[in-house]
């Protein structure tokens, strides 16, 4: 009788993954009981050159990338699953390549703003994530007490809102709840970050009366136009709120700092010259700020609505002109989702939009309404397709080809949503690299595939997305966690229960 020996590893190889930032061919070995990856060679190994019955793919031409890293999604959970939850949201990113997500303490109630908060919130998740899923805590007015308690429960950094957040149990921080939160976590491993859009002050005579907490500027034309929207939260919002931020920062110089999806060009040169200063600030975008433009947003489709807001075309080619000519030391260091979902009756959609909850029958007043829809844009799992469009129309890719072009911009996307989304949270030692001693988190990629974003494509739990109906370019085939292949285009899910963890170990 023969004897069954269980391999115990699994081999996947490919003419293509990036592999520590730089495209080559490749064989990743992986350990089945670990699920971490035991080596790597820049070649494809033949199958008979590893034990019989081992598990063996060679994807070519697929690409084999690290699984990305979103370091910026709203699951809110407990609290608001009727707007997402771990369940959904995480099978969402498990579709397009994502196996770790970090979530945002807000949206949820409770928020993340204590370690009892926090415990609820761990509670909600367990046995739900089909990928990794670390957490952010809050800052708001009257925590600053909680903050060192949440780095030791593992929270990977935390957040504040400069302006009214949208949620009333998250309320905006001011400058000096902002200098108590640095000074209780001026020498902690972790992050301090800042939704920075901000009214300016009116006069500098009145500047100390001024909250935090201003509505916007009052709108000025027709509430459905996306001009008049746009017109109540221009750049100097963002640029006034990182001002702000900035002539605080000696008061914590080794804490770094980061600012969420910076939309304004005119943020750059002011983090720059703060960066040169020695300053430990870095921010990131979103891929809608890098792929939609206001120009293109028809009056009342309030899928489109994010804050800060989508700008105009020249604003877009001014954050992707950073992200080409300042590759390793620039400003935005990362590209996230902001994932920021609600139930559709709360974007306010007219009819004819697609994802409108006014097709059901249900009655919808307001609808179209720039100022009284919810935020946020959905599209987690959905980044890698999205930017690898971009790209192609940017740079003018040829599907399949190992040109420069597409050789840097597969390493351009590597860097900026798996390495350094990874690093920006501590998990720069296990995540966003194929590399000996990770996490086996594996993406595979085909670049030259087209597909059109249908409700059946968002797994995210309300199908509203300002992508839907577009043509993308790029598709995951094959998504891994730790070793073990969770979804594929073809098969979808490939076991019963999610097998996810909790990312809660202390932060490097
Ligand atoms: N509360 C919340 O999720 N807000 C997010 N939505 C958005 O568009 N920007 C945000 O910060
Ligand atoms: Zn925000
Ligand atoms: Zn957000």
């Amino acid at each position: 009788m023969a004897t069954t020996n269980i391999p115990s590893i699994t081999v996947v190889a490919s003419s293509r993954a990036v592999i520590s930032g730089r495209l080559t061919s490749a064989t990743v070995v992986i350990s089945r009981t670990t699920g971490k990856i035991t080596a790597v060679f820049d070649s494809i190994i033949p199958a008979a050159e590893f034990p019989e019955g081992t598990p063996y793919t060679d994807y070519s031409p697929y690409v084999l990338l690290p699984g990305l890293v979103d370091a910026h999604v709203h699951l809110n959970e407990p609290g608001r699953t009727e707007w997402e939850g771990f369940y959904t949201g995480t099978q969402a990113a498990a579709f397009g390549g994502v196996t770790t997500v970090i979530d945002m303490p807000l949206n949820a109630i409770p928020p993340t703003t204590t370690v009892a908060n926090f415990k609820e919130k761990l509670a909600a998740a367990q046995g739900k994530c089909w990928v990794d899923v670390g957490f952010y805590g809050g800052i708001i007015p009257g925590n600053a007490g909680d903050l060192k308690s949440l780095v030791q429960e593992g929270v990977r950094g935390f957040k504040g809102f400069l302006i009214d957040s949208g949620v009333d149990e998250f309320p905006a921080v001011g400058q000096e709840d902002i200098q108590k939160a640095m000074a209780e976590l001026a020498d902690e491993p972790t992050t301090l970050m800042f939704h920075a859009e901000m009214v300016p002050p009116i006069t500098a005579s009145v500047g100390d009366d001024v909250q935090a907490s201003e509505p916007p500027a009052a709108p000025t034309g027709p509430l459905e136009a996306y001009s008049t929207f746009l017109a109540s939260r221009p750049s100097a919002f963002e640029t006034c709120a990182i001002e702000s931020i900035l002539s605080m920062a000696h008061l914590a110089p080794n804490l770094q700092l980061h600012i969420v999806h910076l939309s304004a060009m005119e943020g750059i040169p002011l983090l720059r010259e703060a960066r040169a200063k020695g300053i430990k600030i870095t921010a990131e975008t979103c891929f809608h700020y890098l792929s939609l433009a206001a120009e293109e947003i028809r009056d009342g489709d309030t899928r489109h609505k994010c804050c800060p807001p989508i700008r105009s075309k020249l604003n877009q080619d001014g954050l992707w002109q950073e992200l080409e000519k300042h590759s390793s030391d620039g400003v935005i260091q990362t590209v996230v989702s902001d994932h920021s979902p609600c139930t559709p009756n709360l974007k306010l959609l007219p009819a004819h939009v697609p994802g409108s909850c006014s097709t059901n029958g249900a009655v919808v007043e307001d609808t179209g309404n720039f100022f009284s829809a919810w935020g946020g844009i959905s599209s987690v799992g959905m980044g890698l397709p999205i930017l690898w469009t971009e790209l192609s129309r940017r740079k003018g890719l040829t599907p399949s080809a190992d040109d420069e072009n597409t050789k840097k911009a597969l390493q351009d996307i590597v860097r900026l949503c798996c390495a350094n989304t990874a690093a920006q949270v501590g998990l720069q030692t296990r995540k966003g690299d194929l590399r000996v001693g990770f996490d086996a988190d594996i993406c595979v990629f085909d670049d030259s595939a087209e597909w059109v974003v249908e409700p059946s494509t968002m797994l995210f739990r309300n199908k509203c997305s300002p992508y839907q109906g577009r043509t993308l370019r790029g598709m995951v085939r094959e998504t891994w966690l730790r070793g073990e292949r969770v979804f594929s285009r073809d098969a979808g899910f490939d076991t019963k229960e999610p097998t996810g963890k909790l990312l809660l170990e202390k932060r490097v």
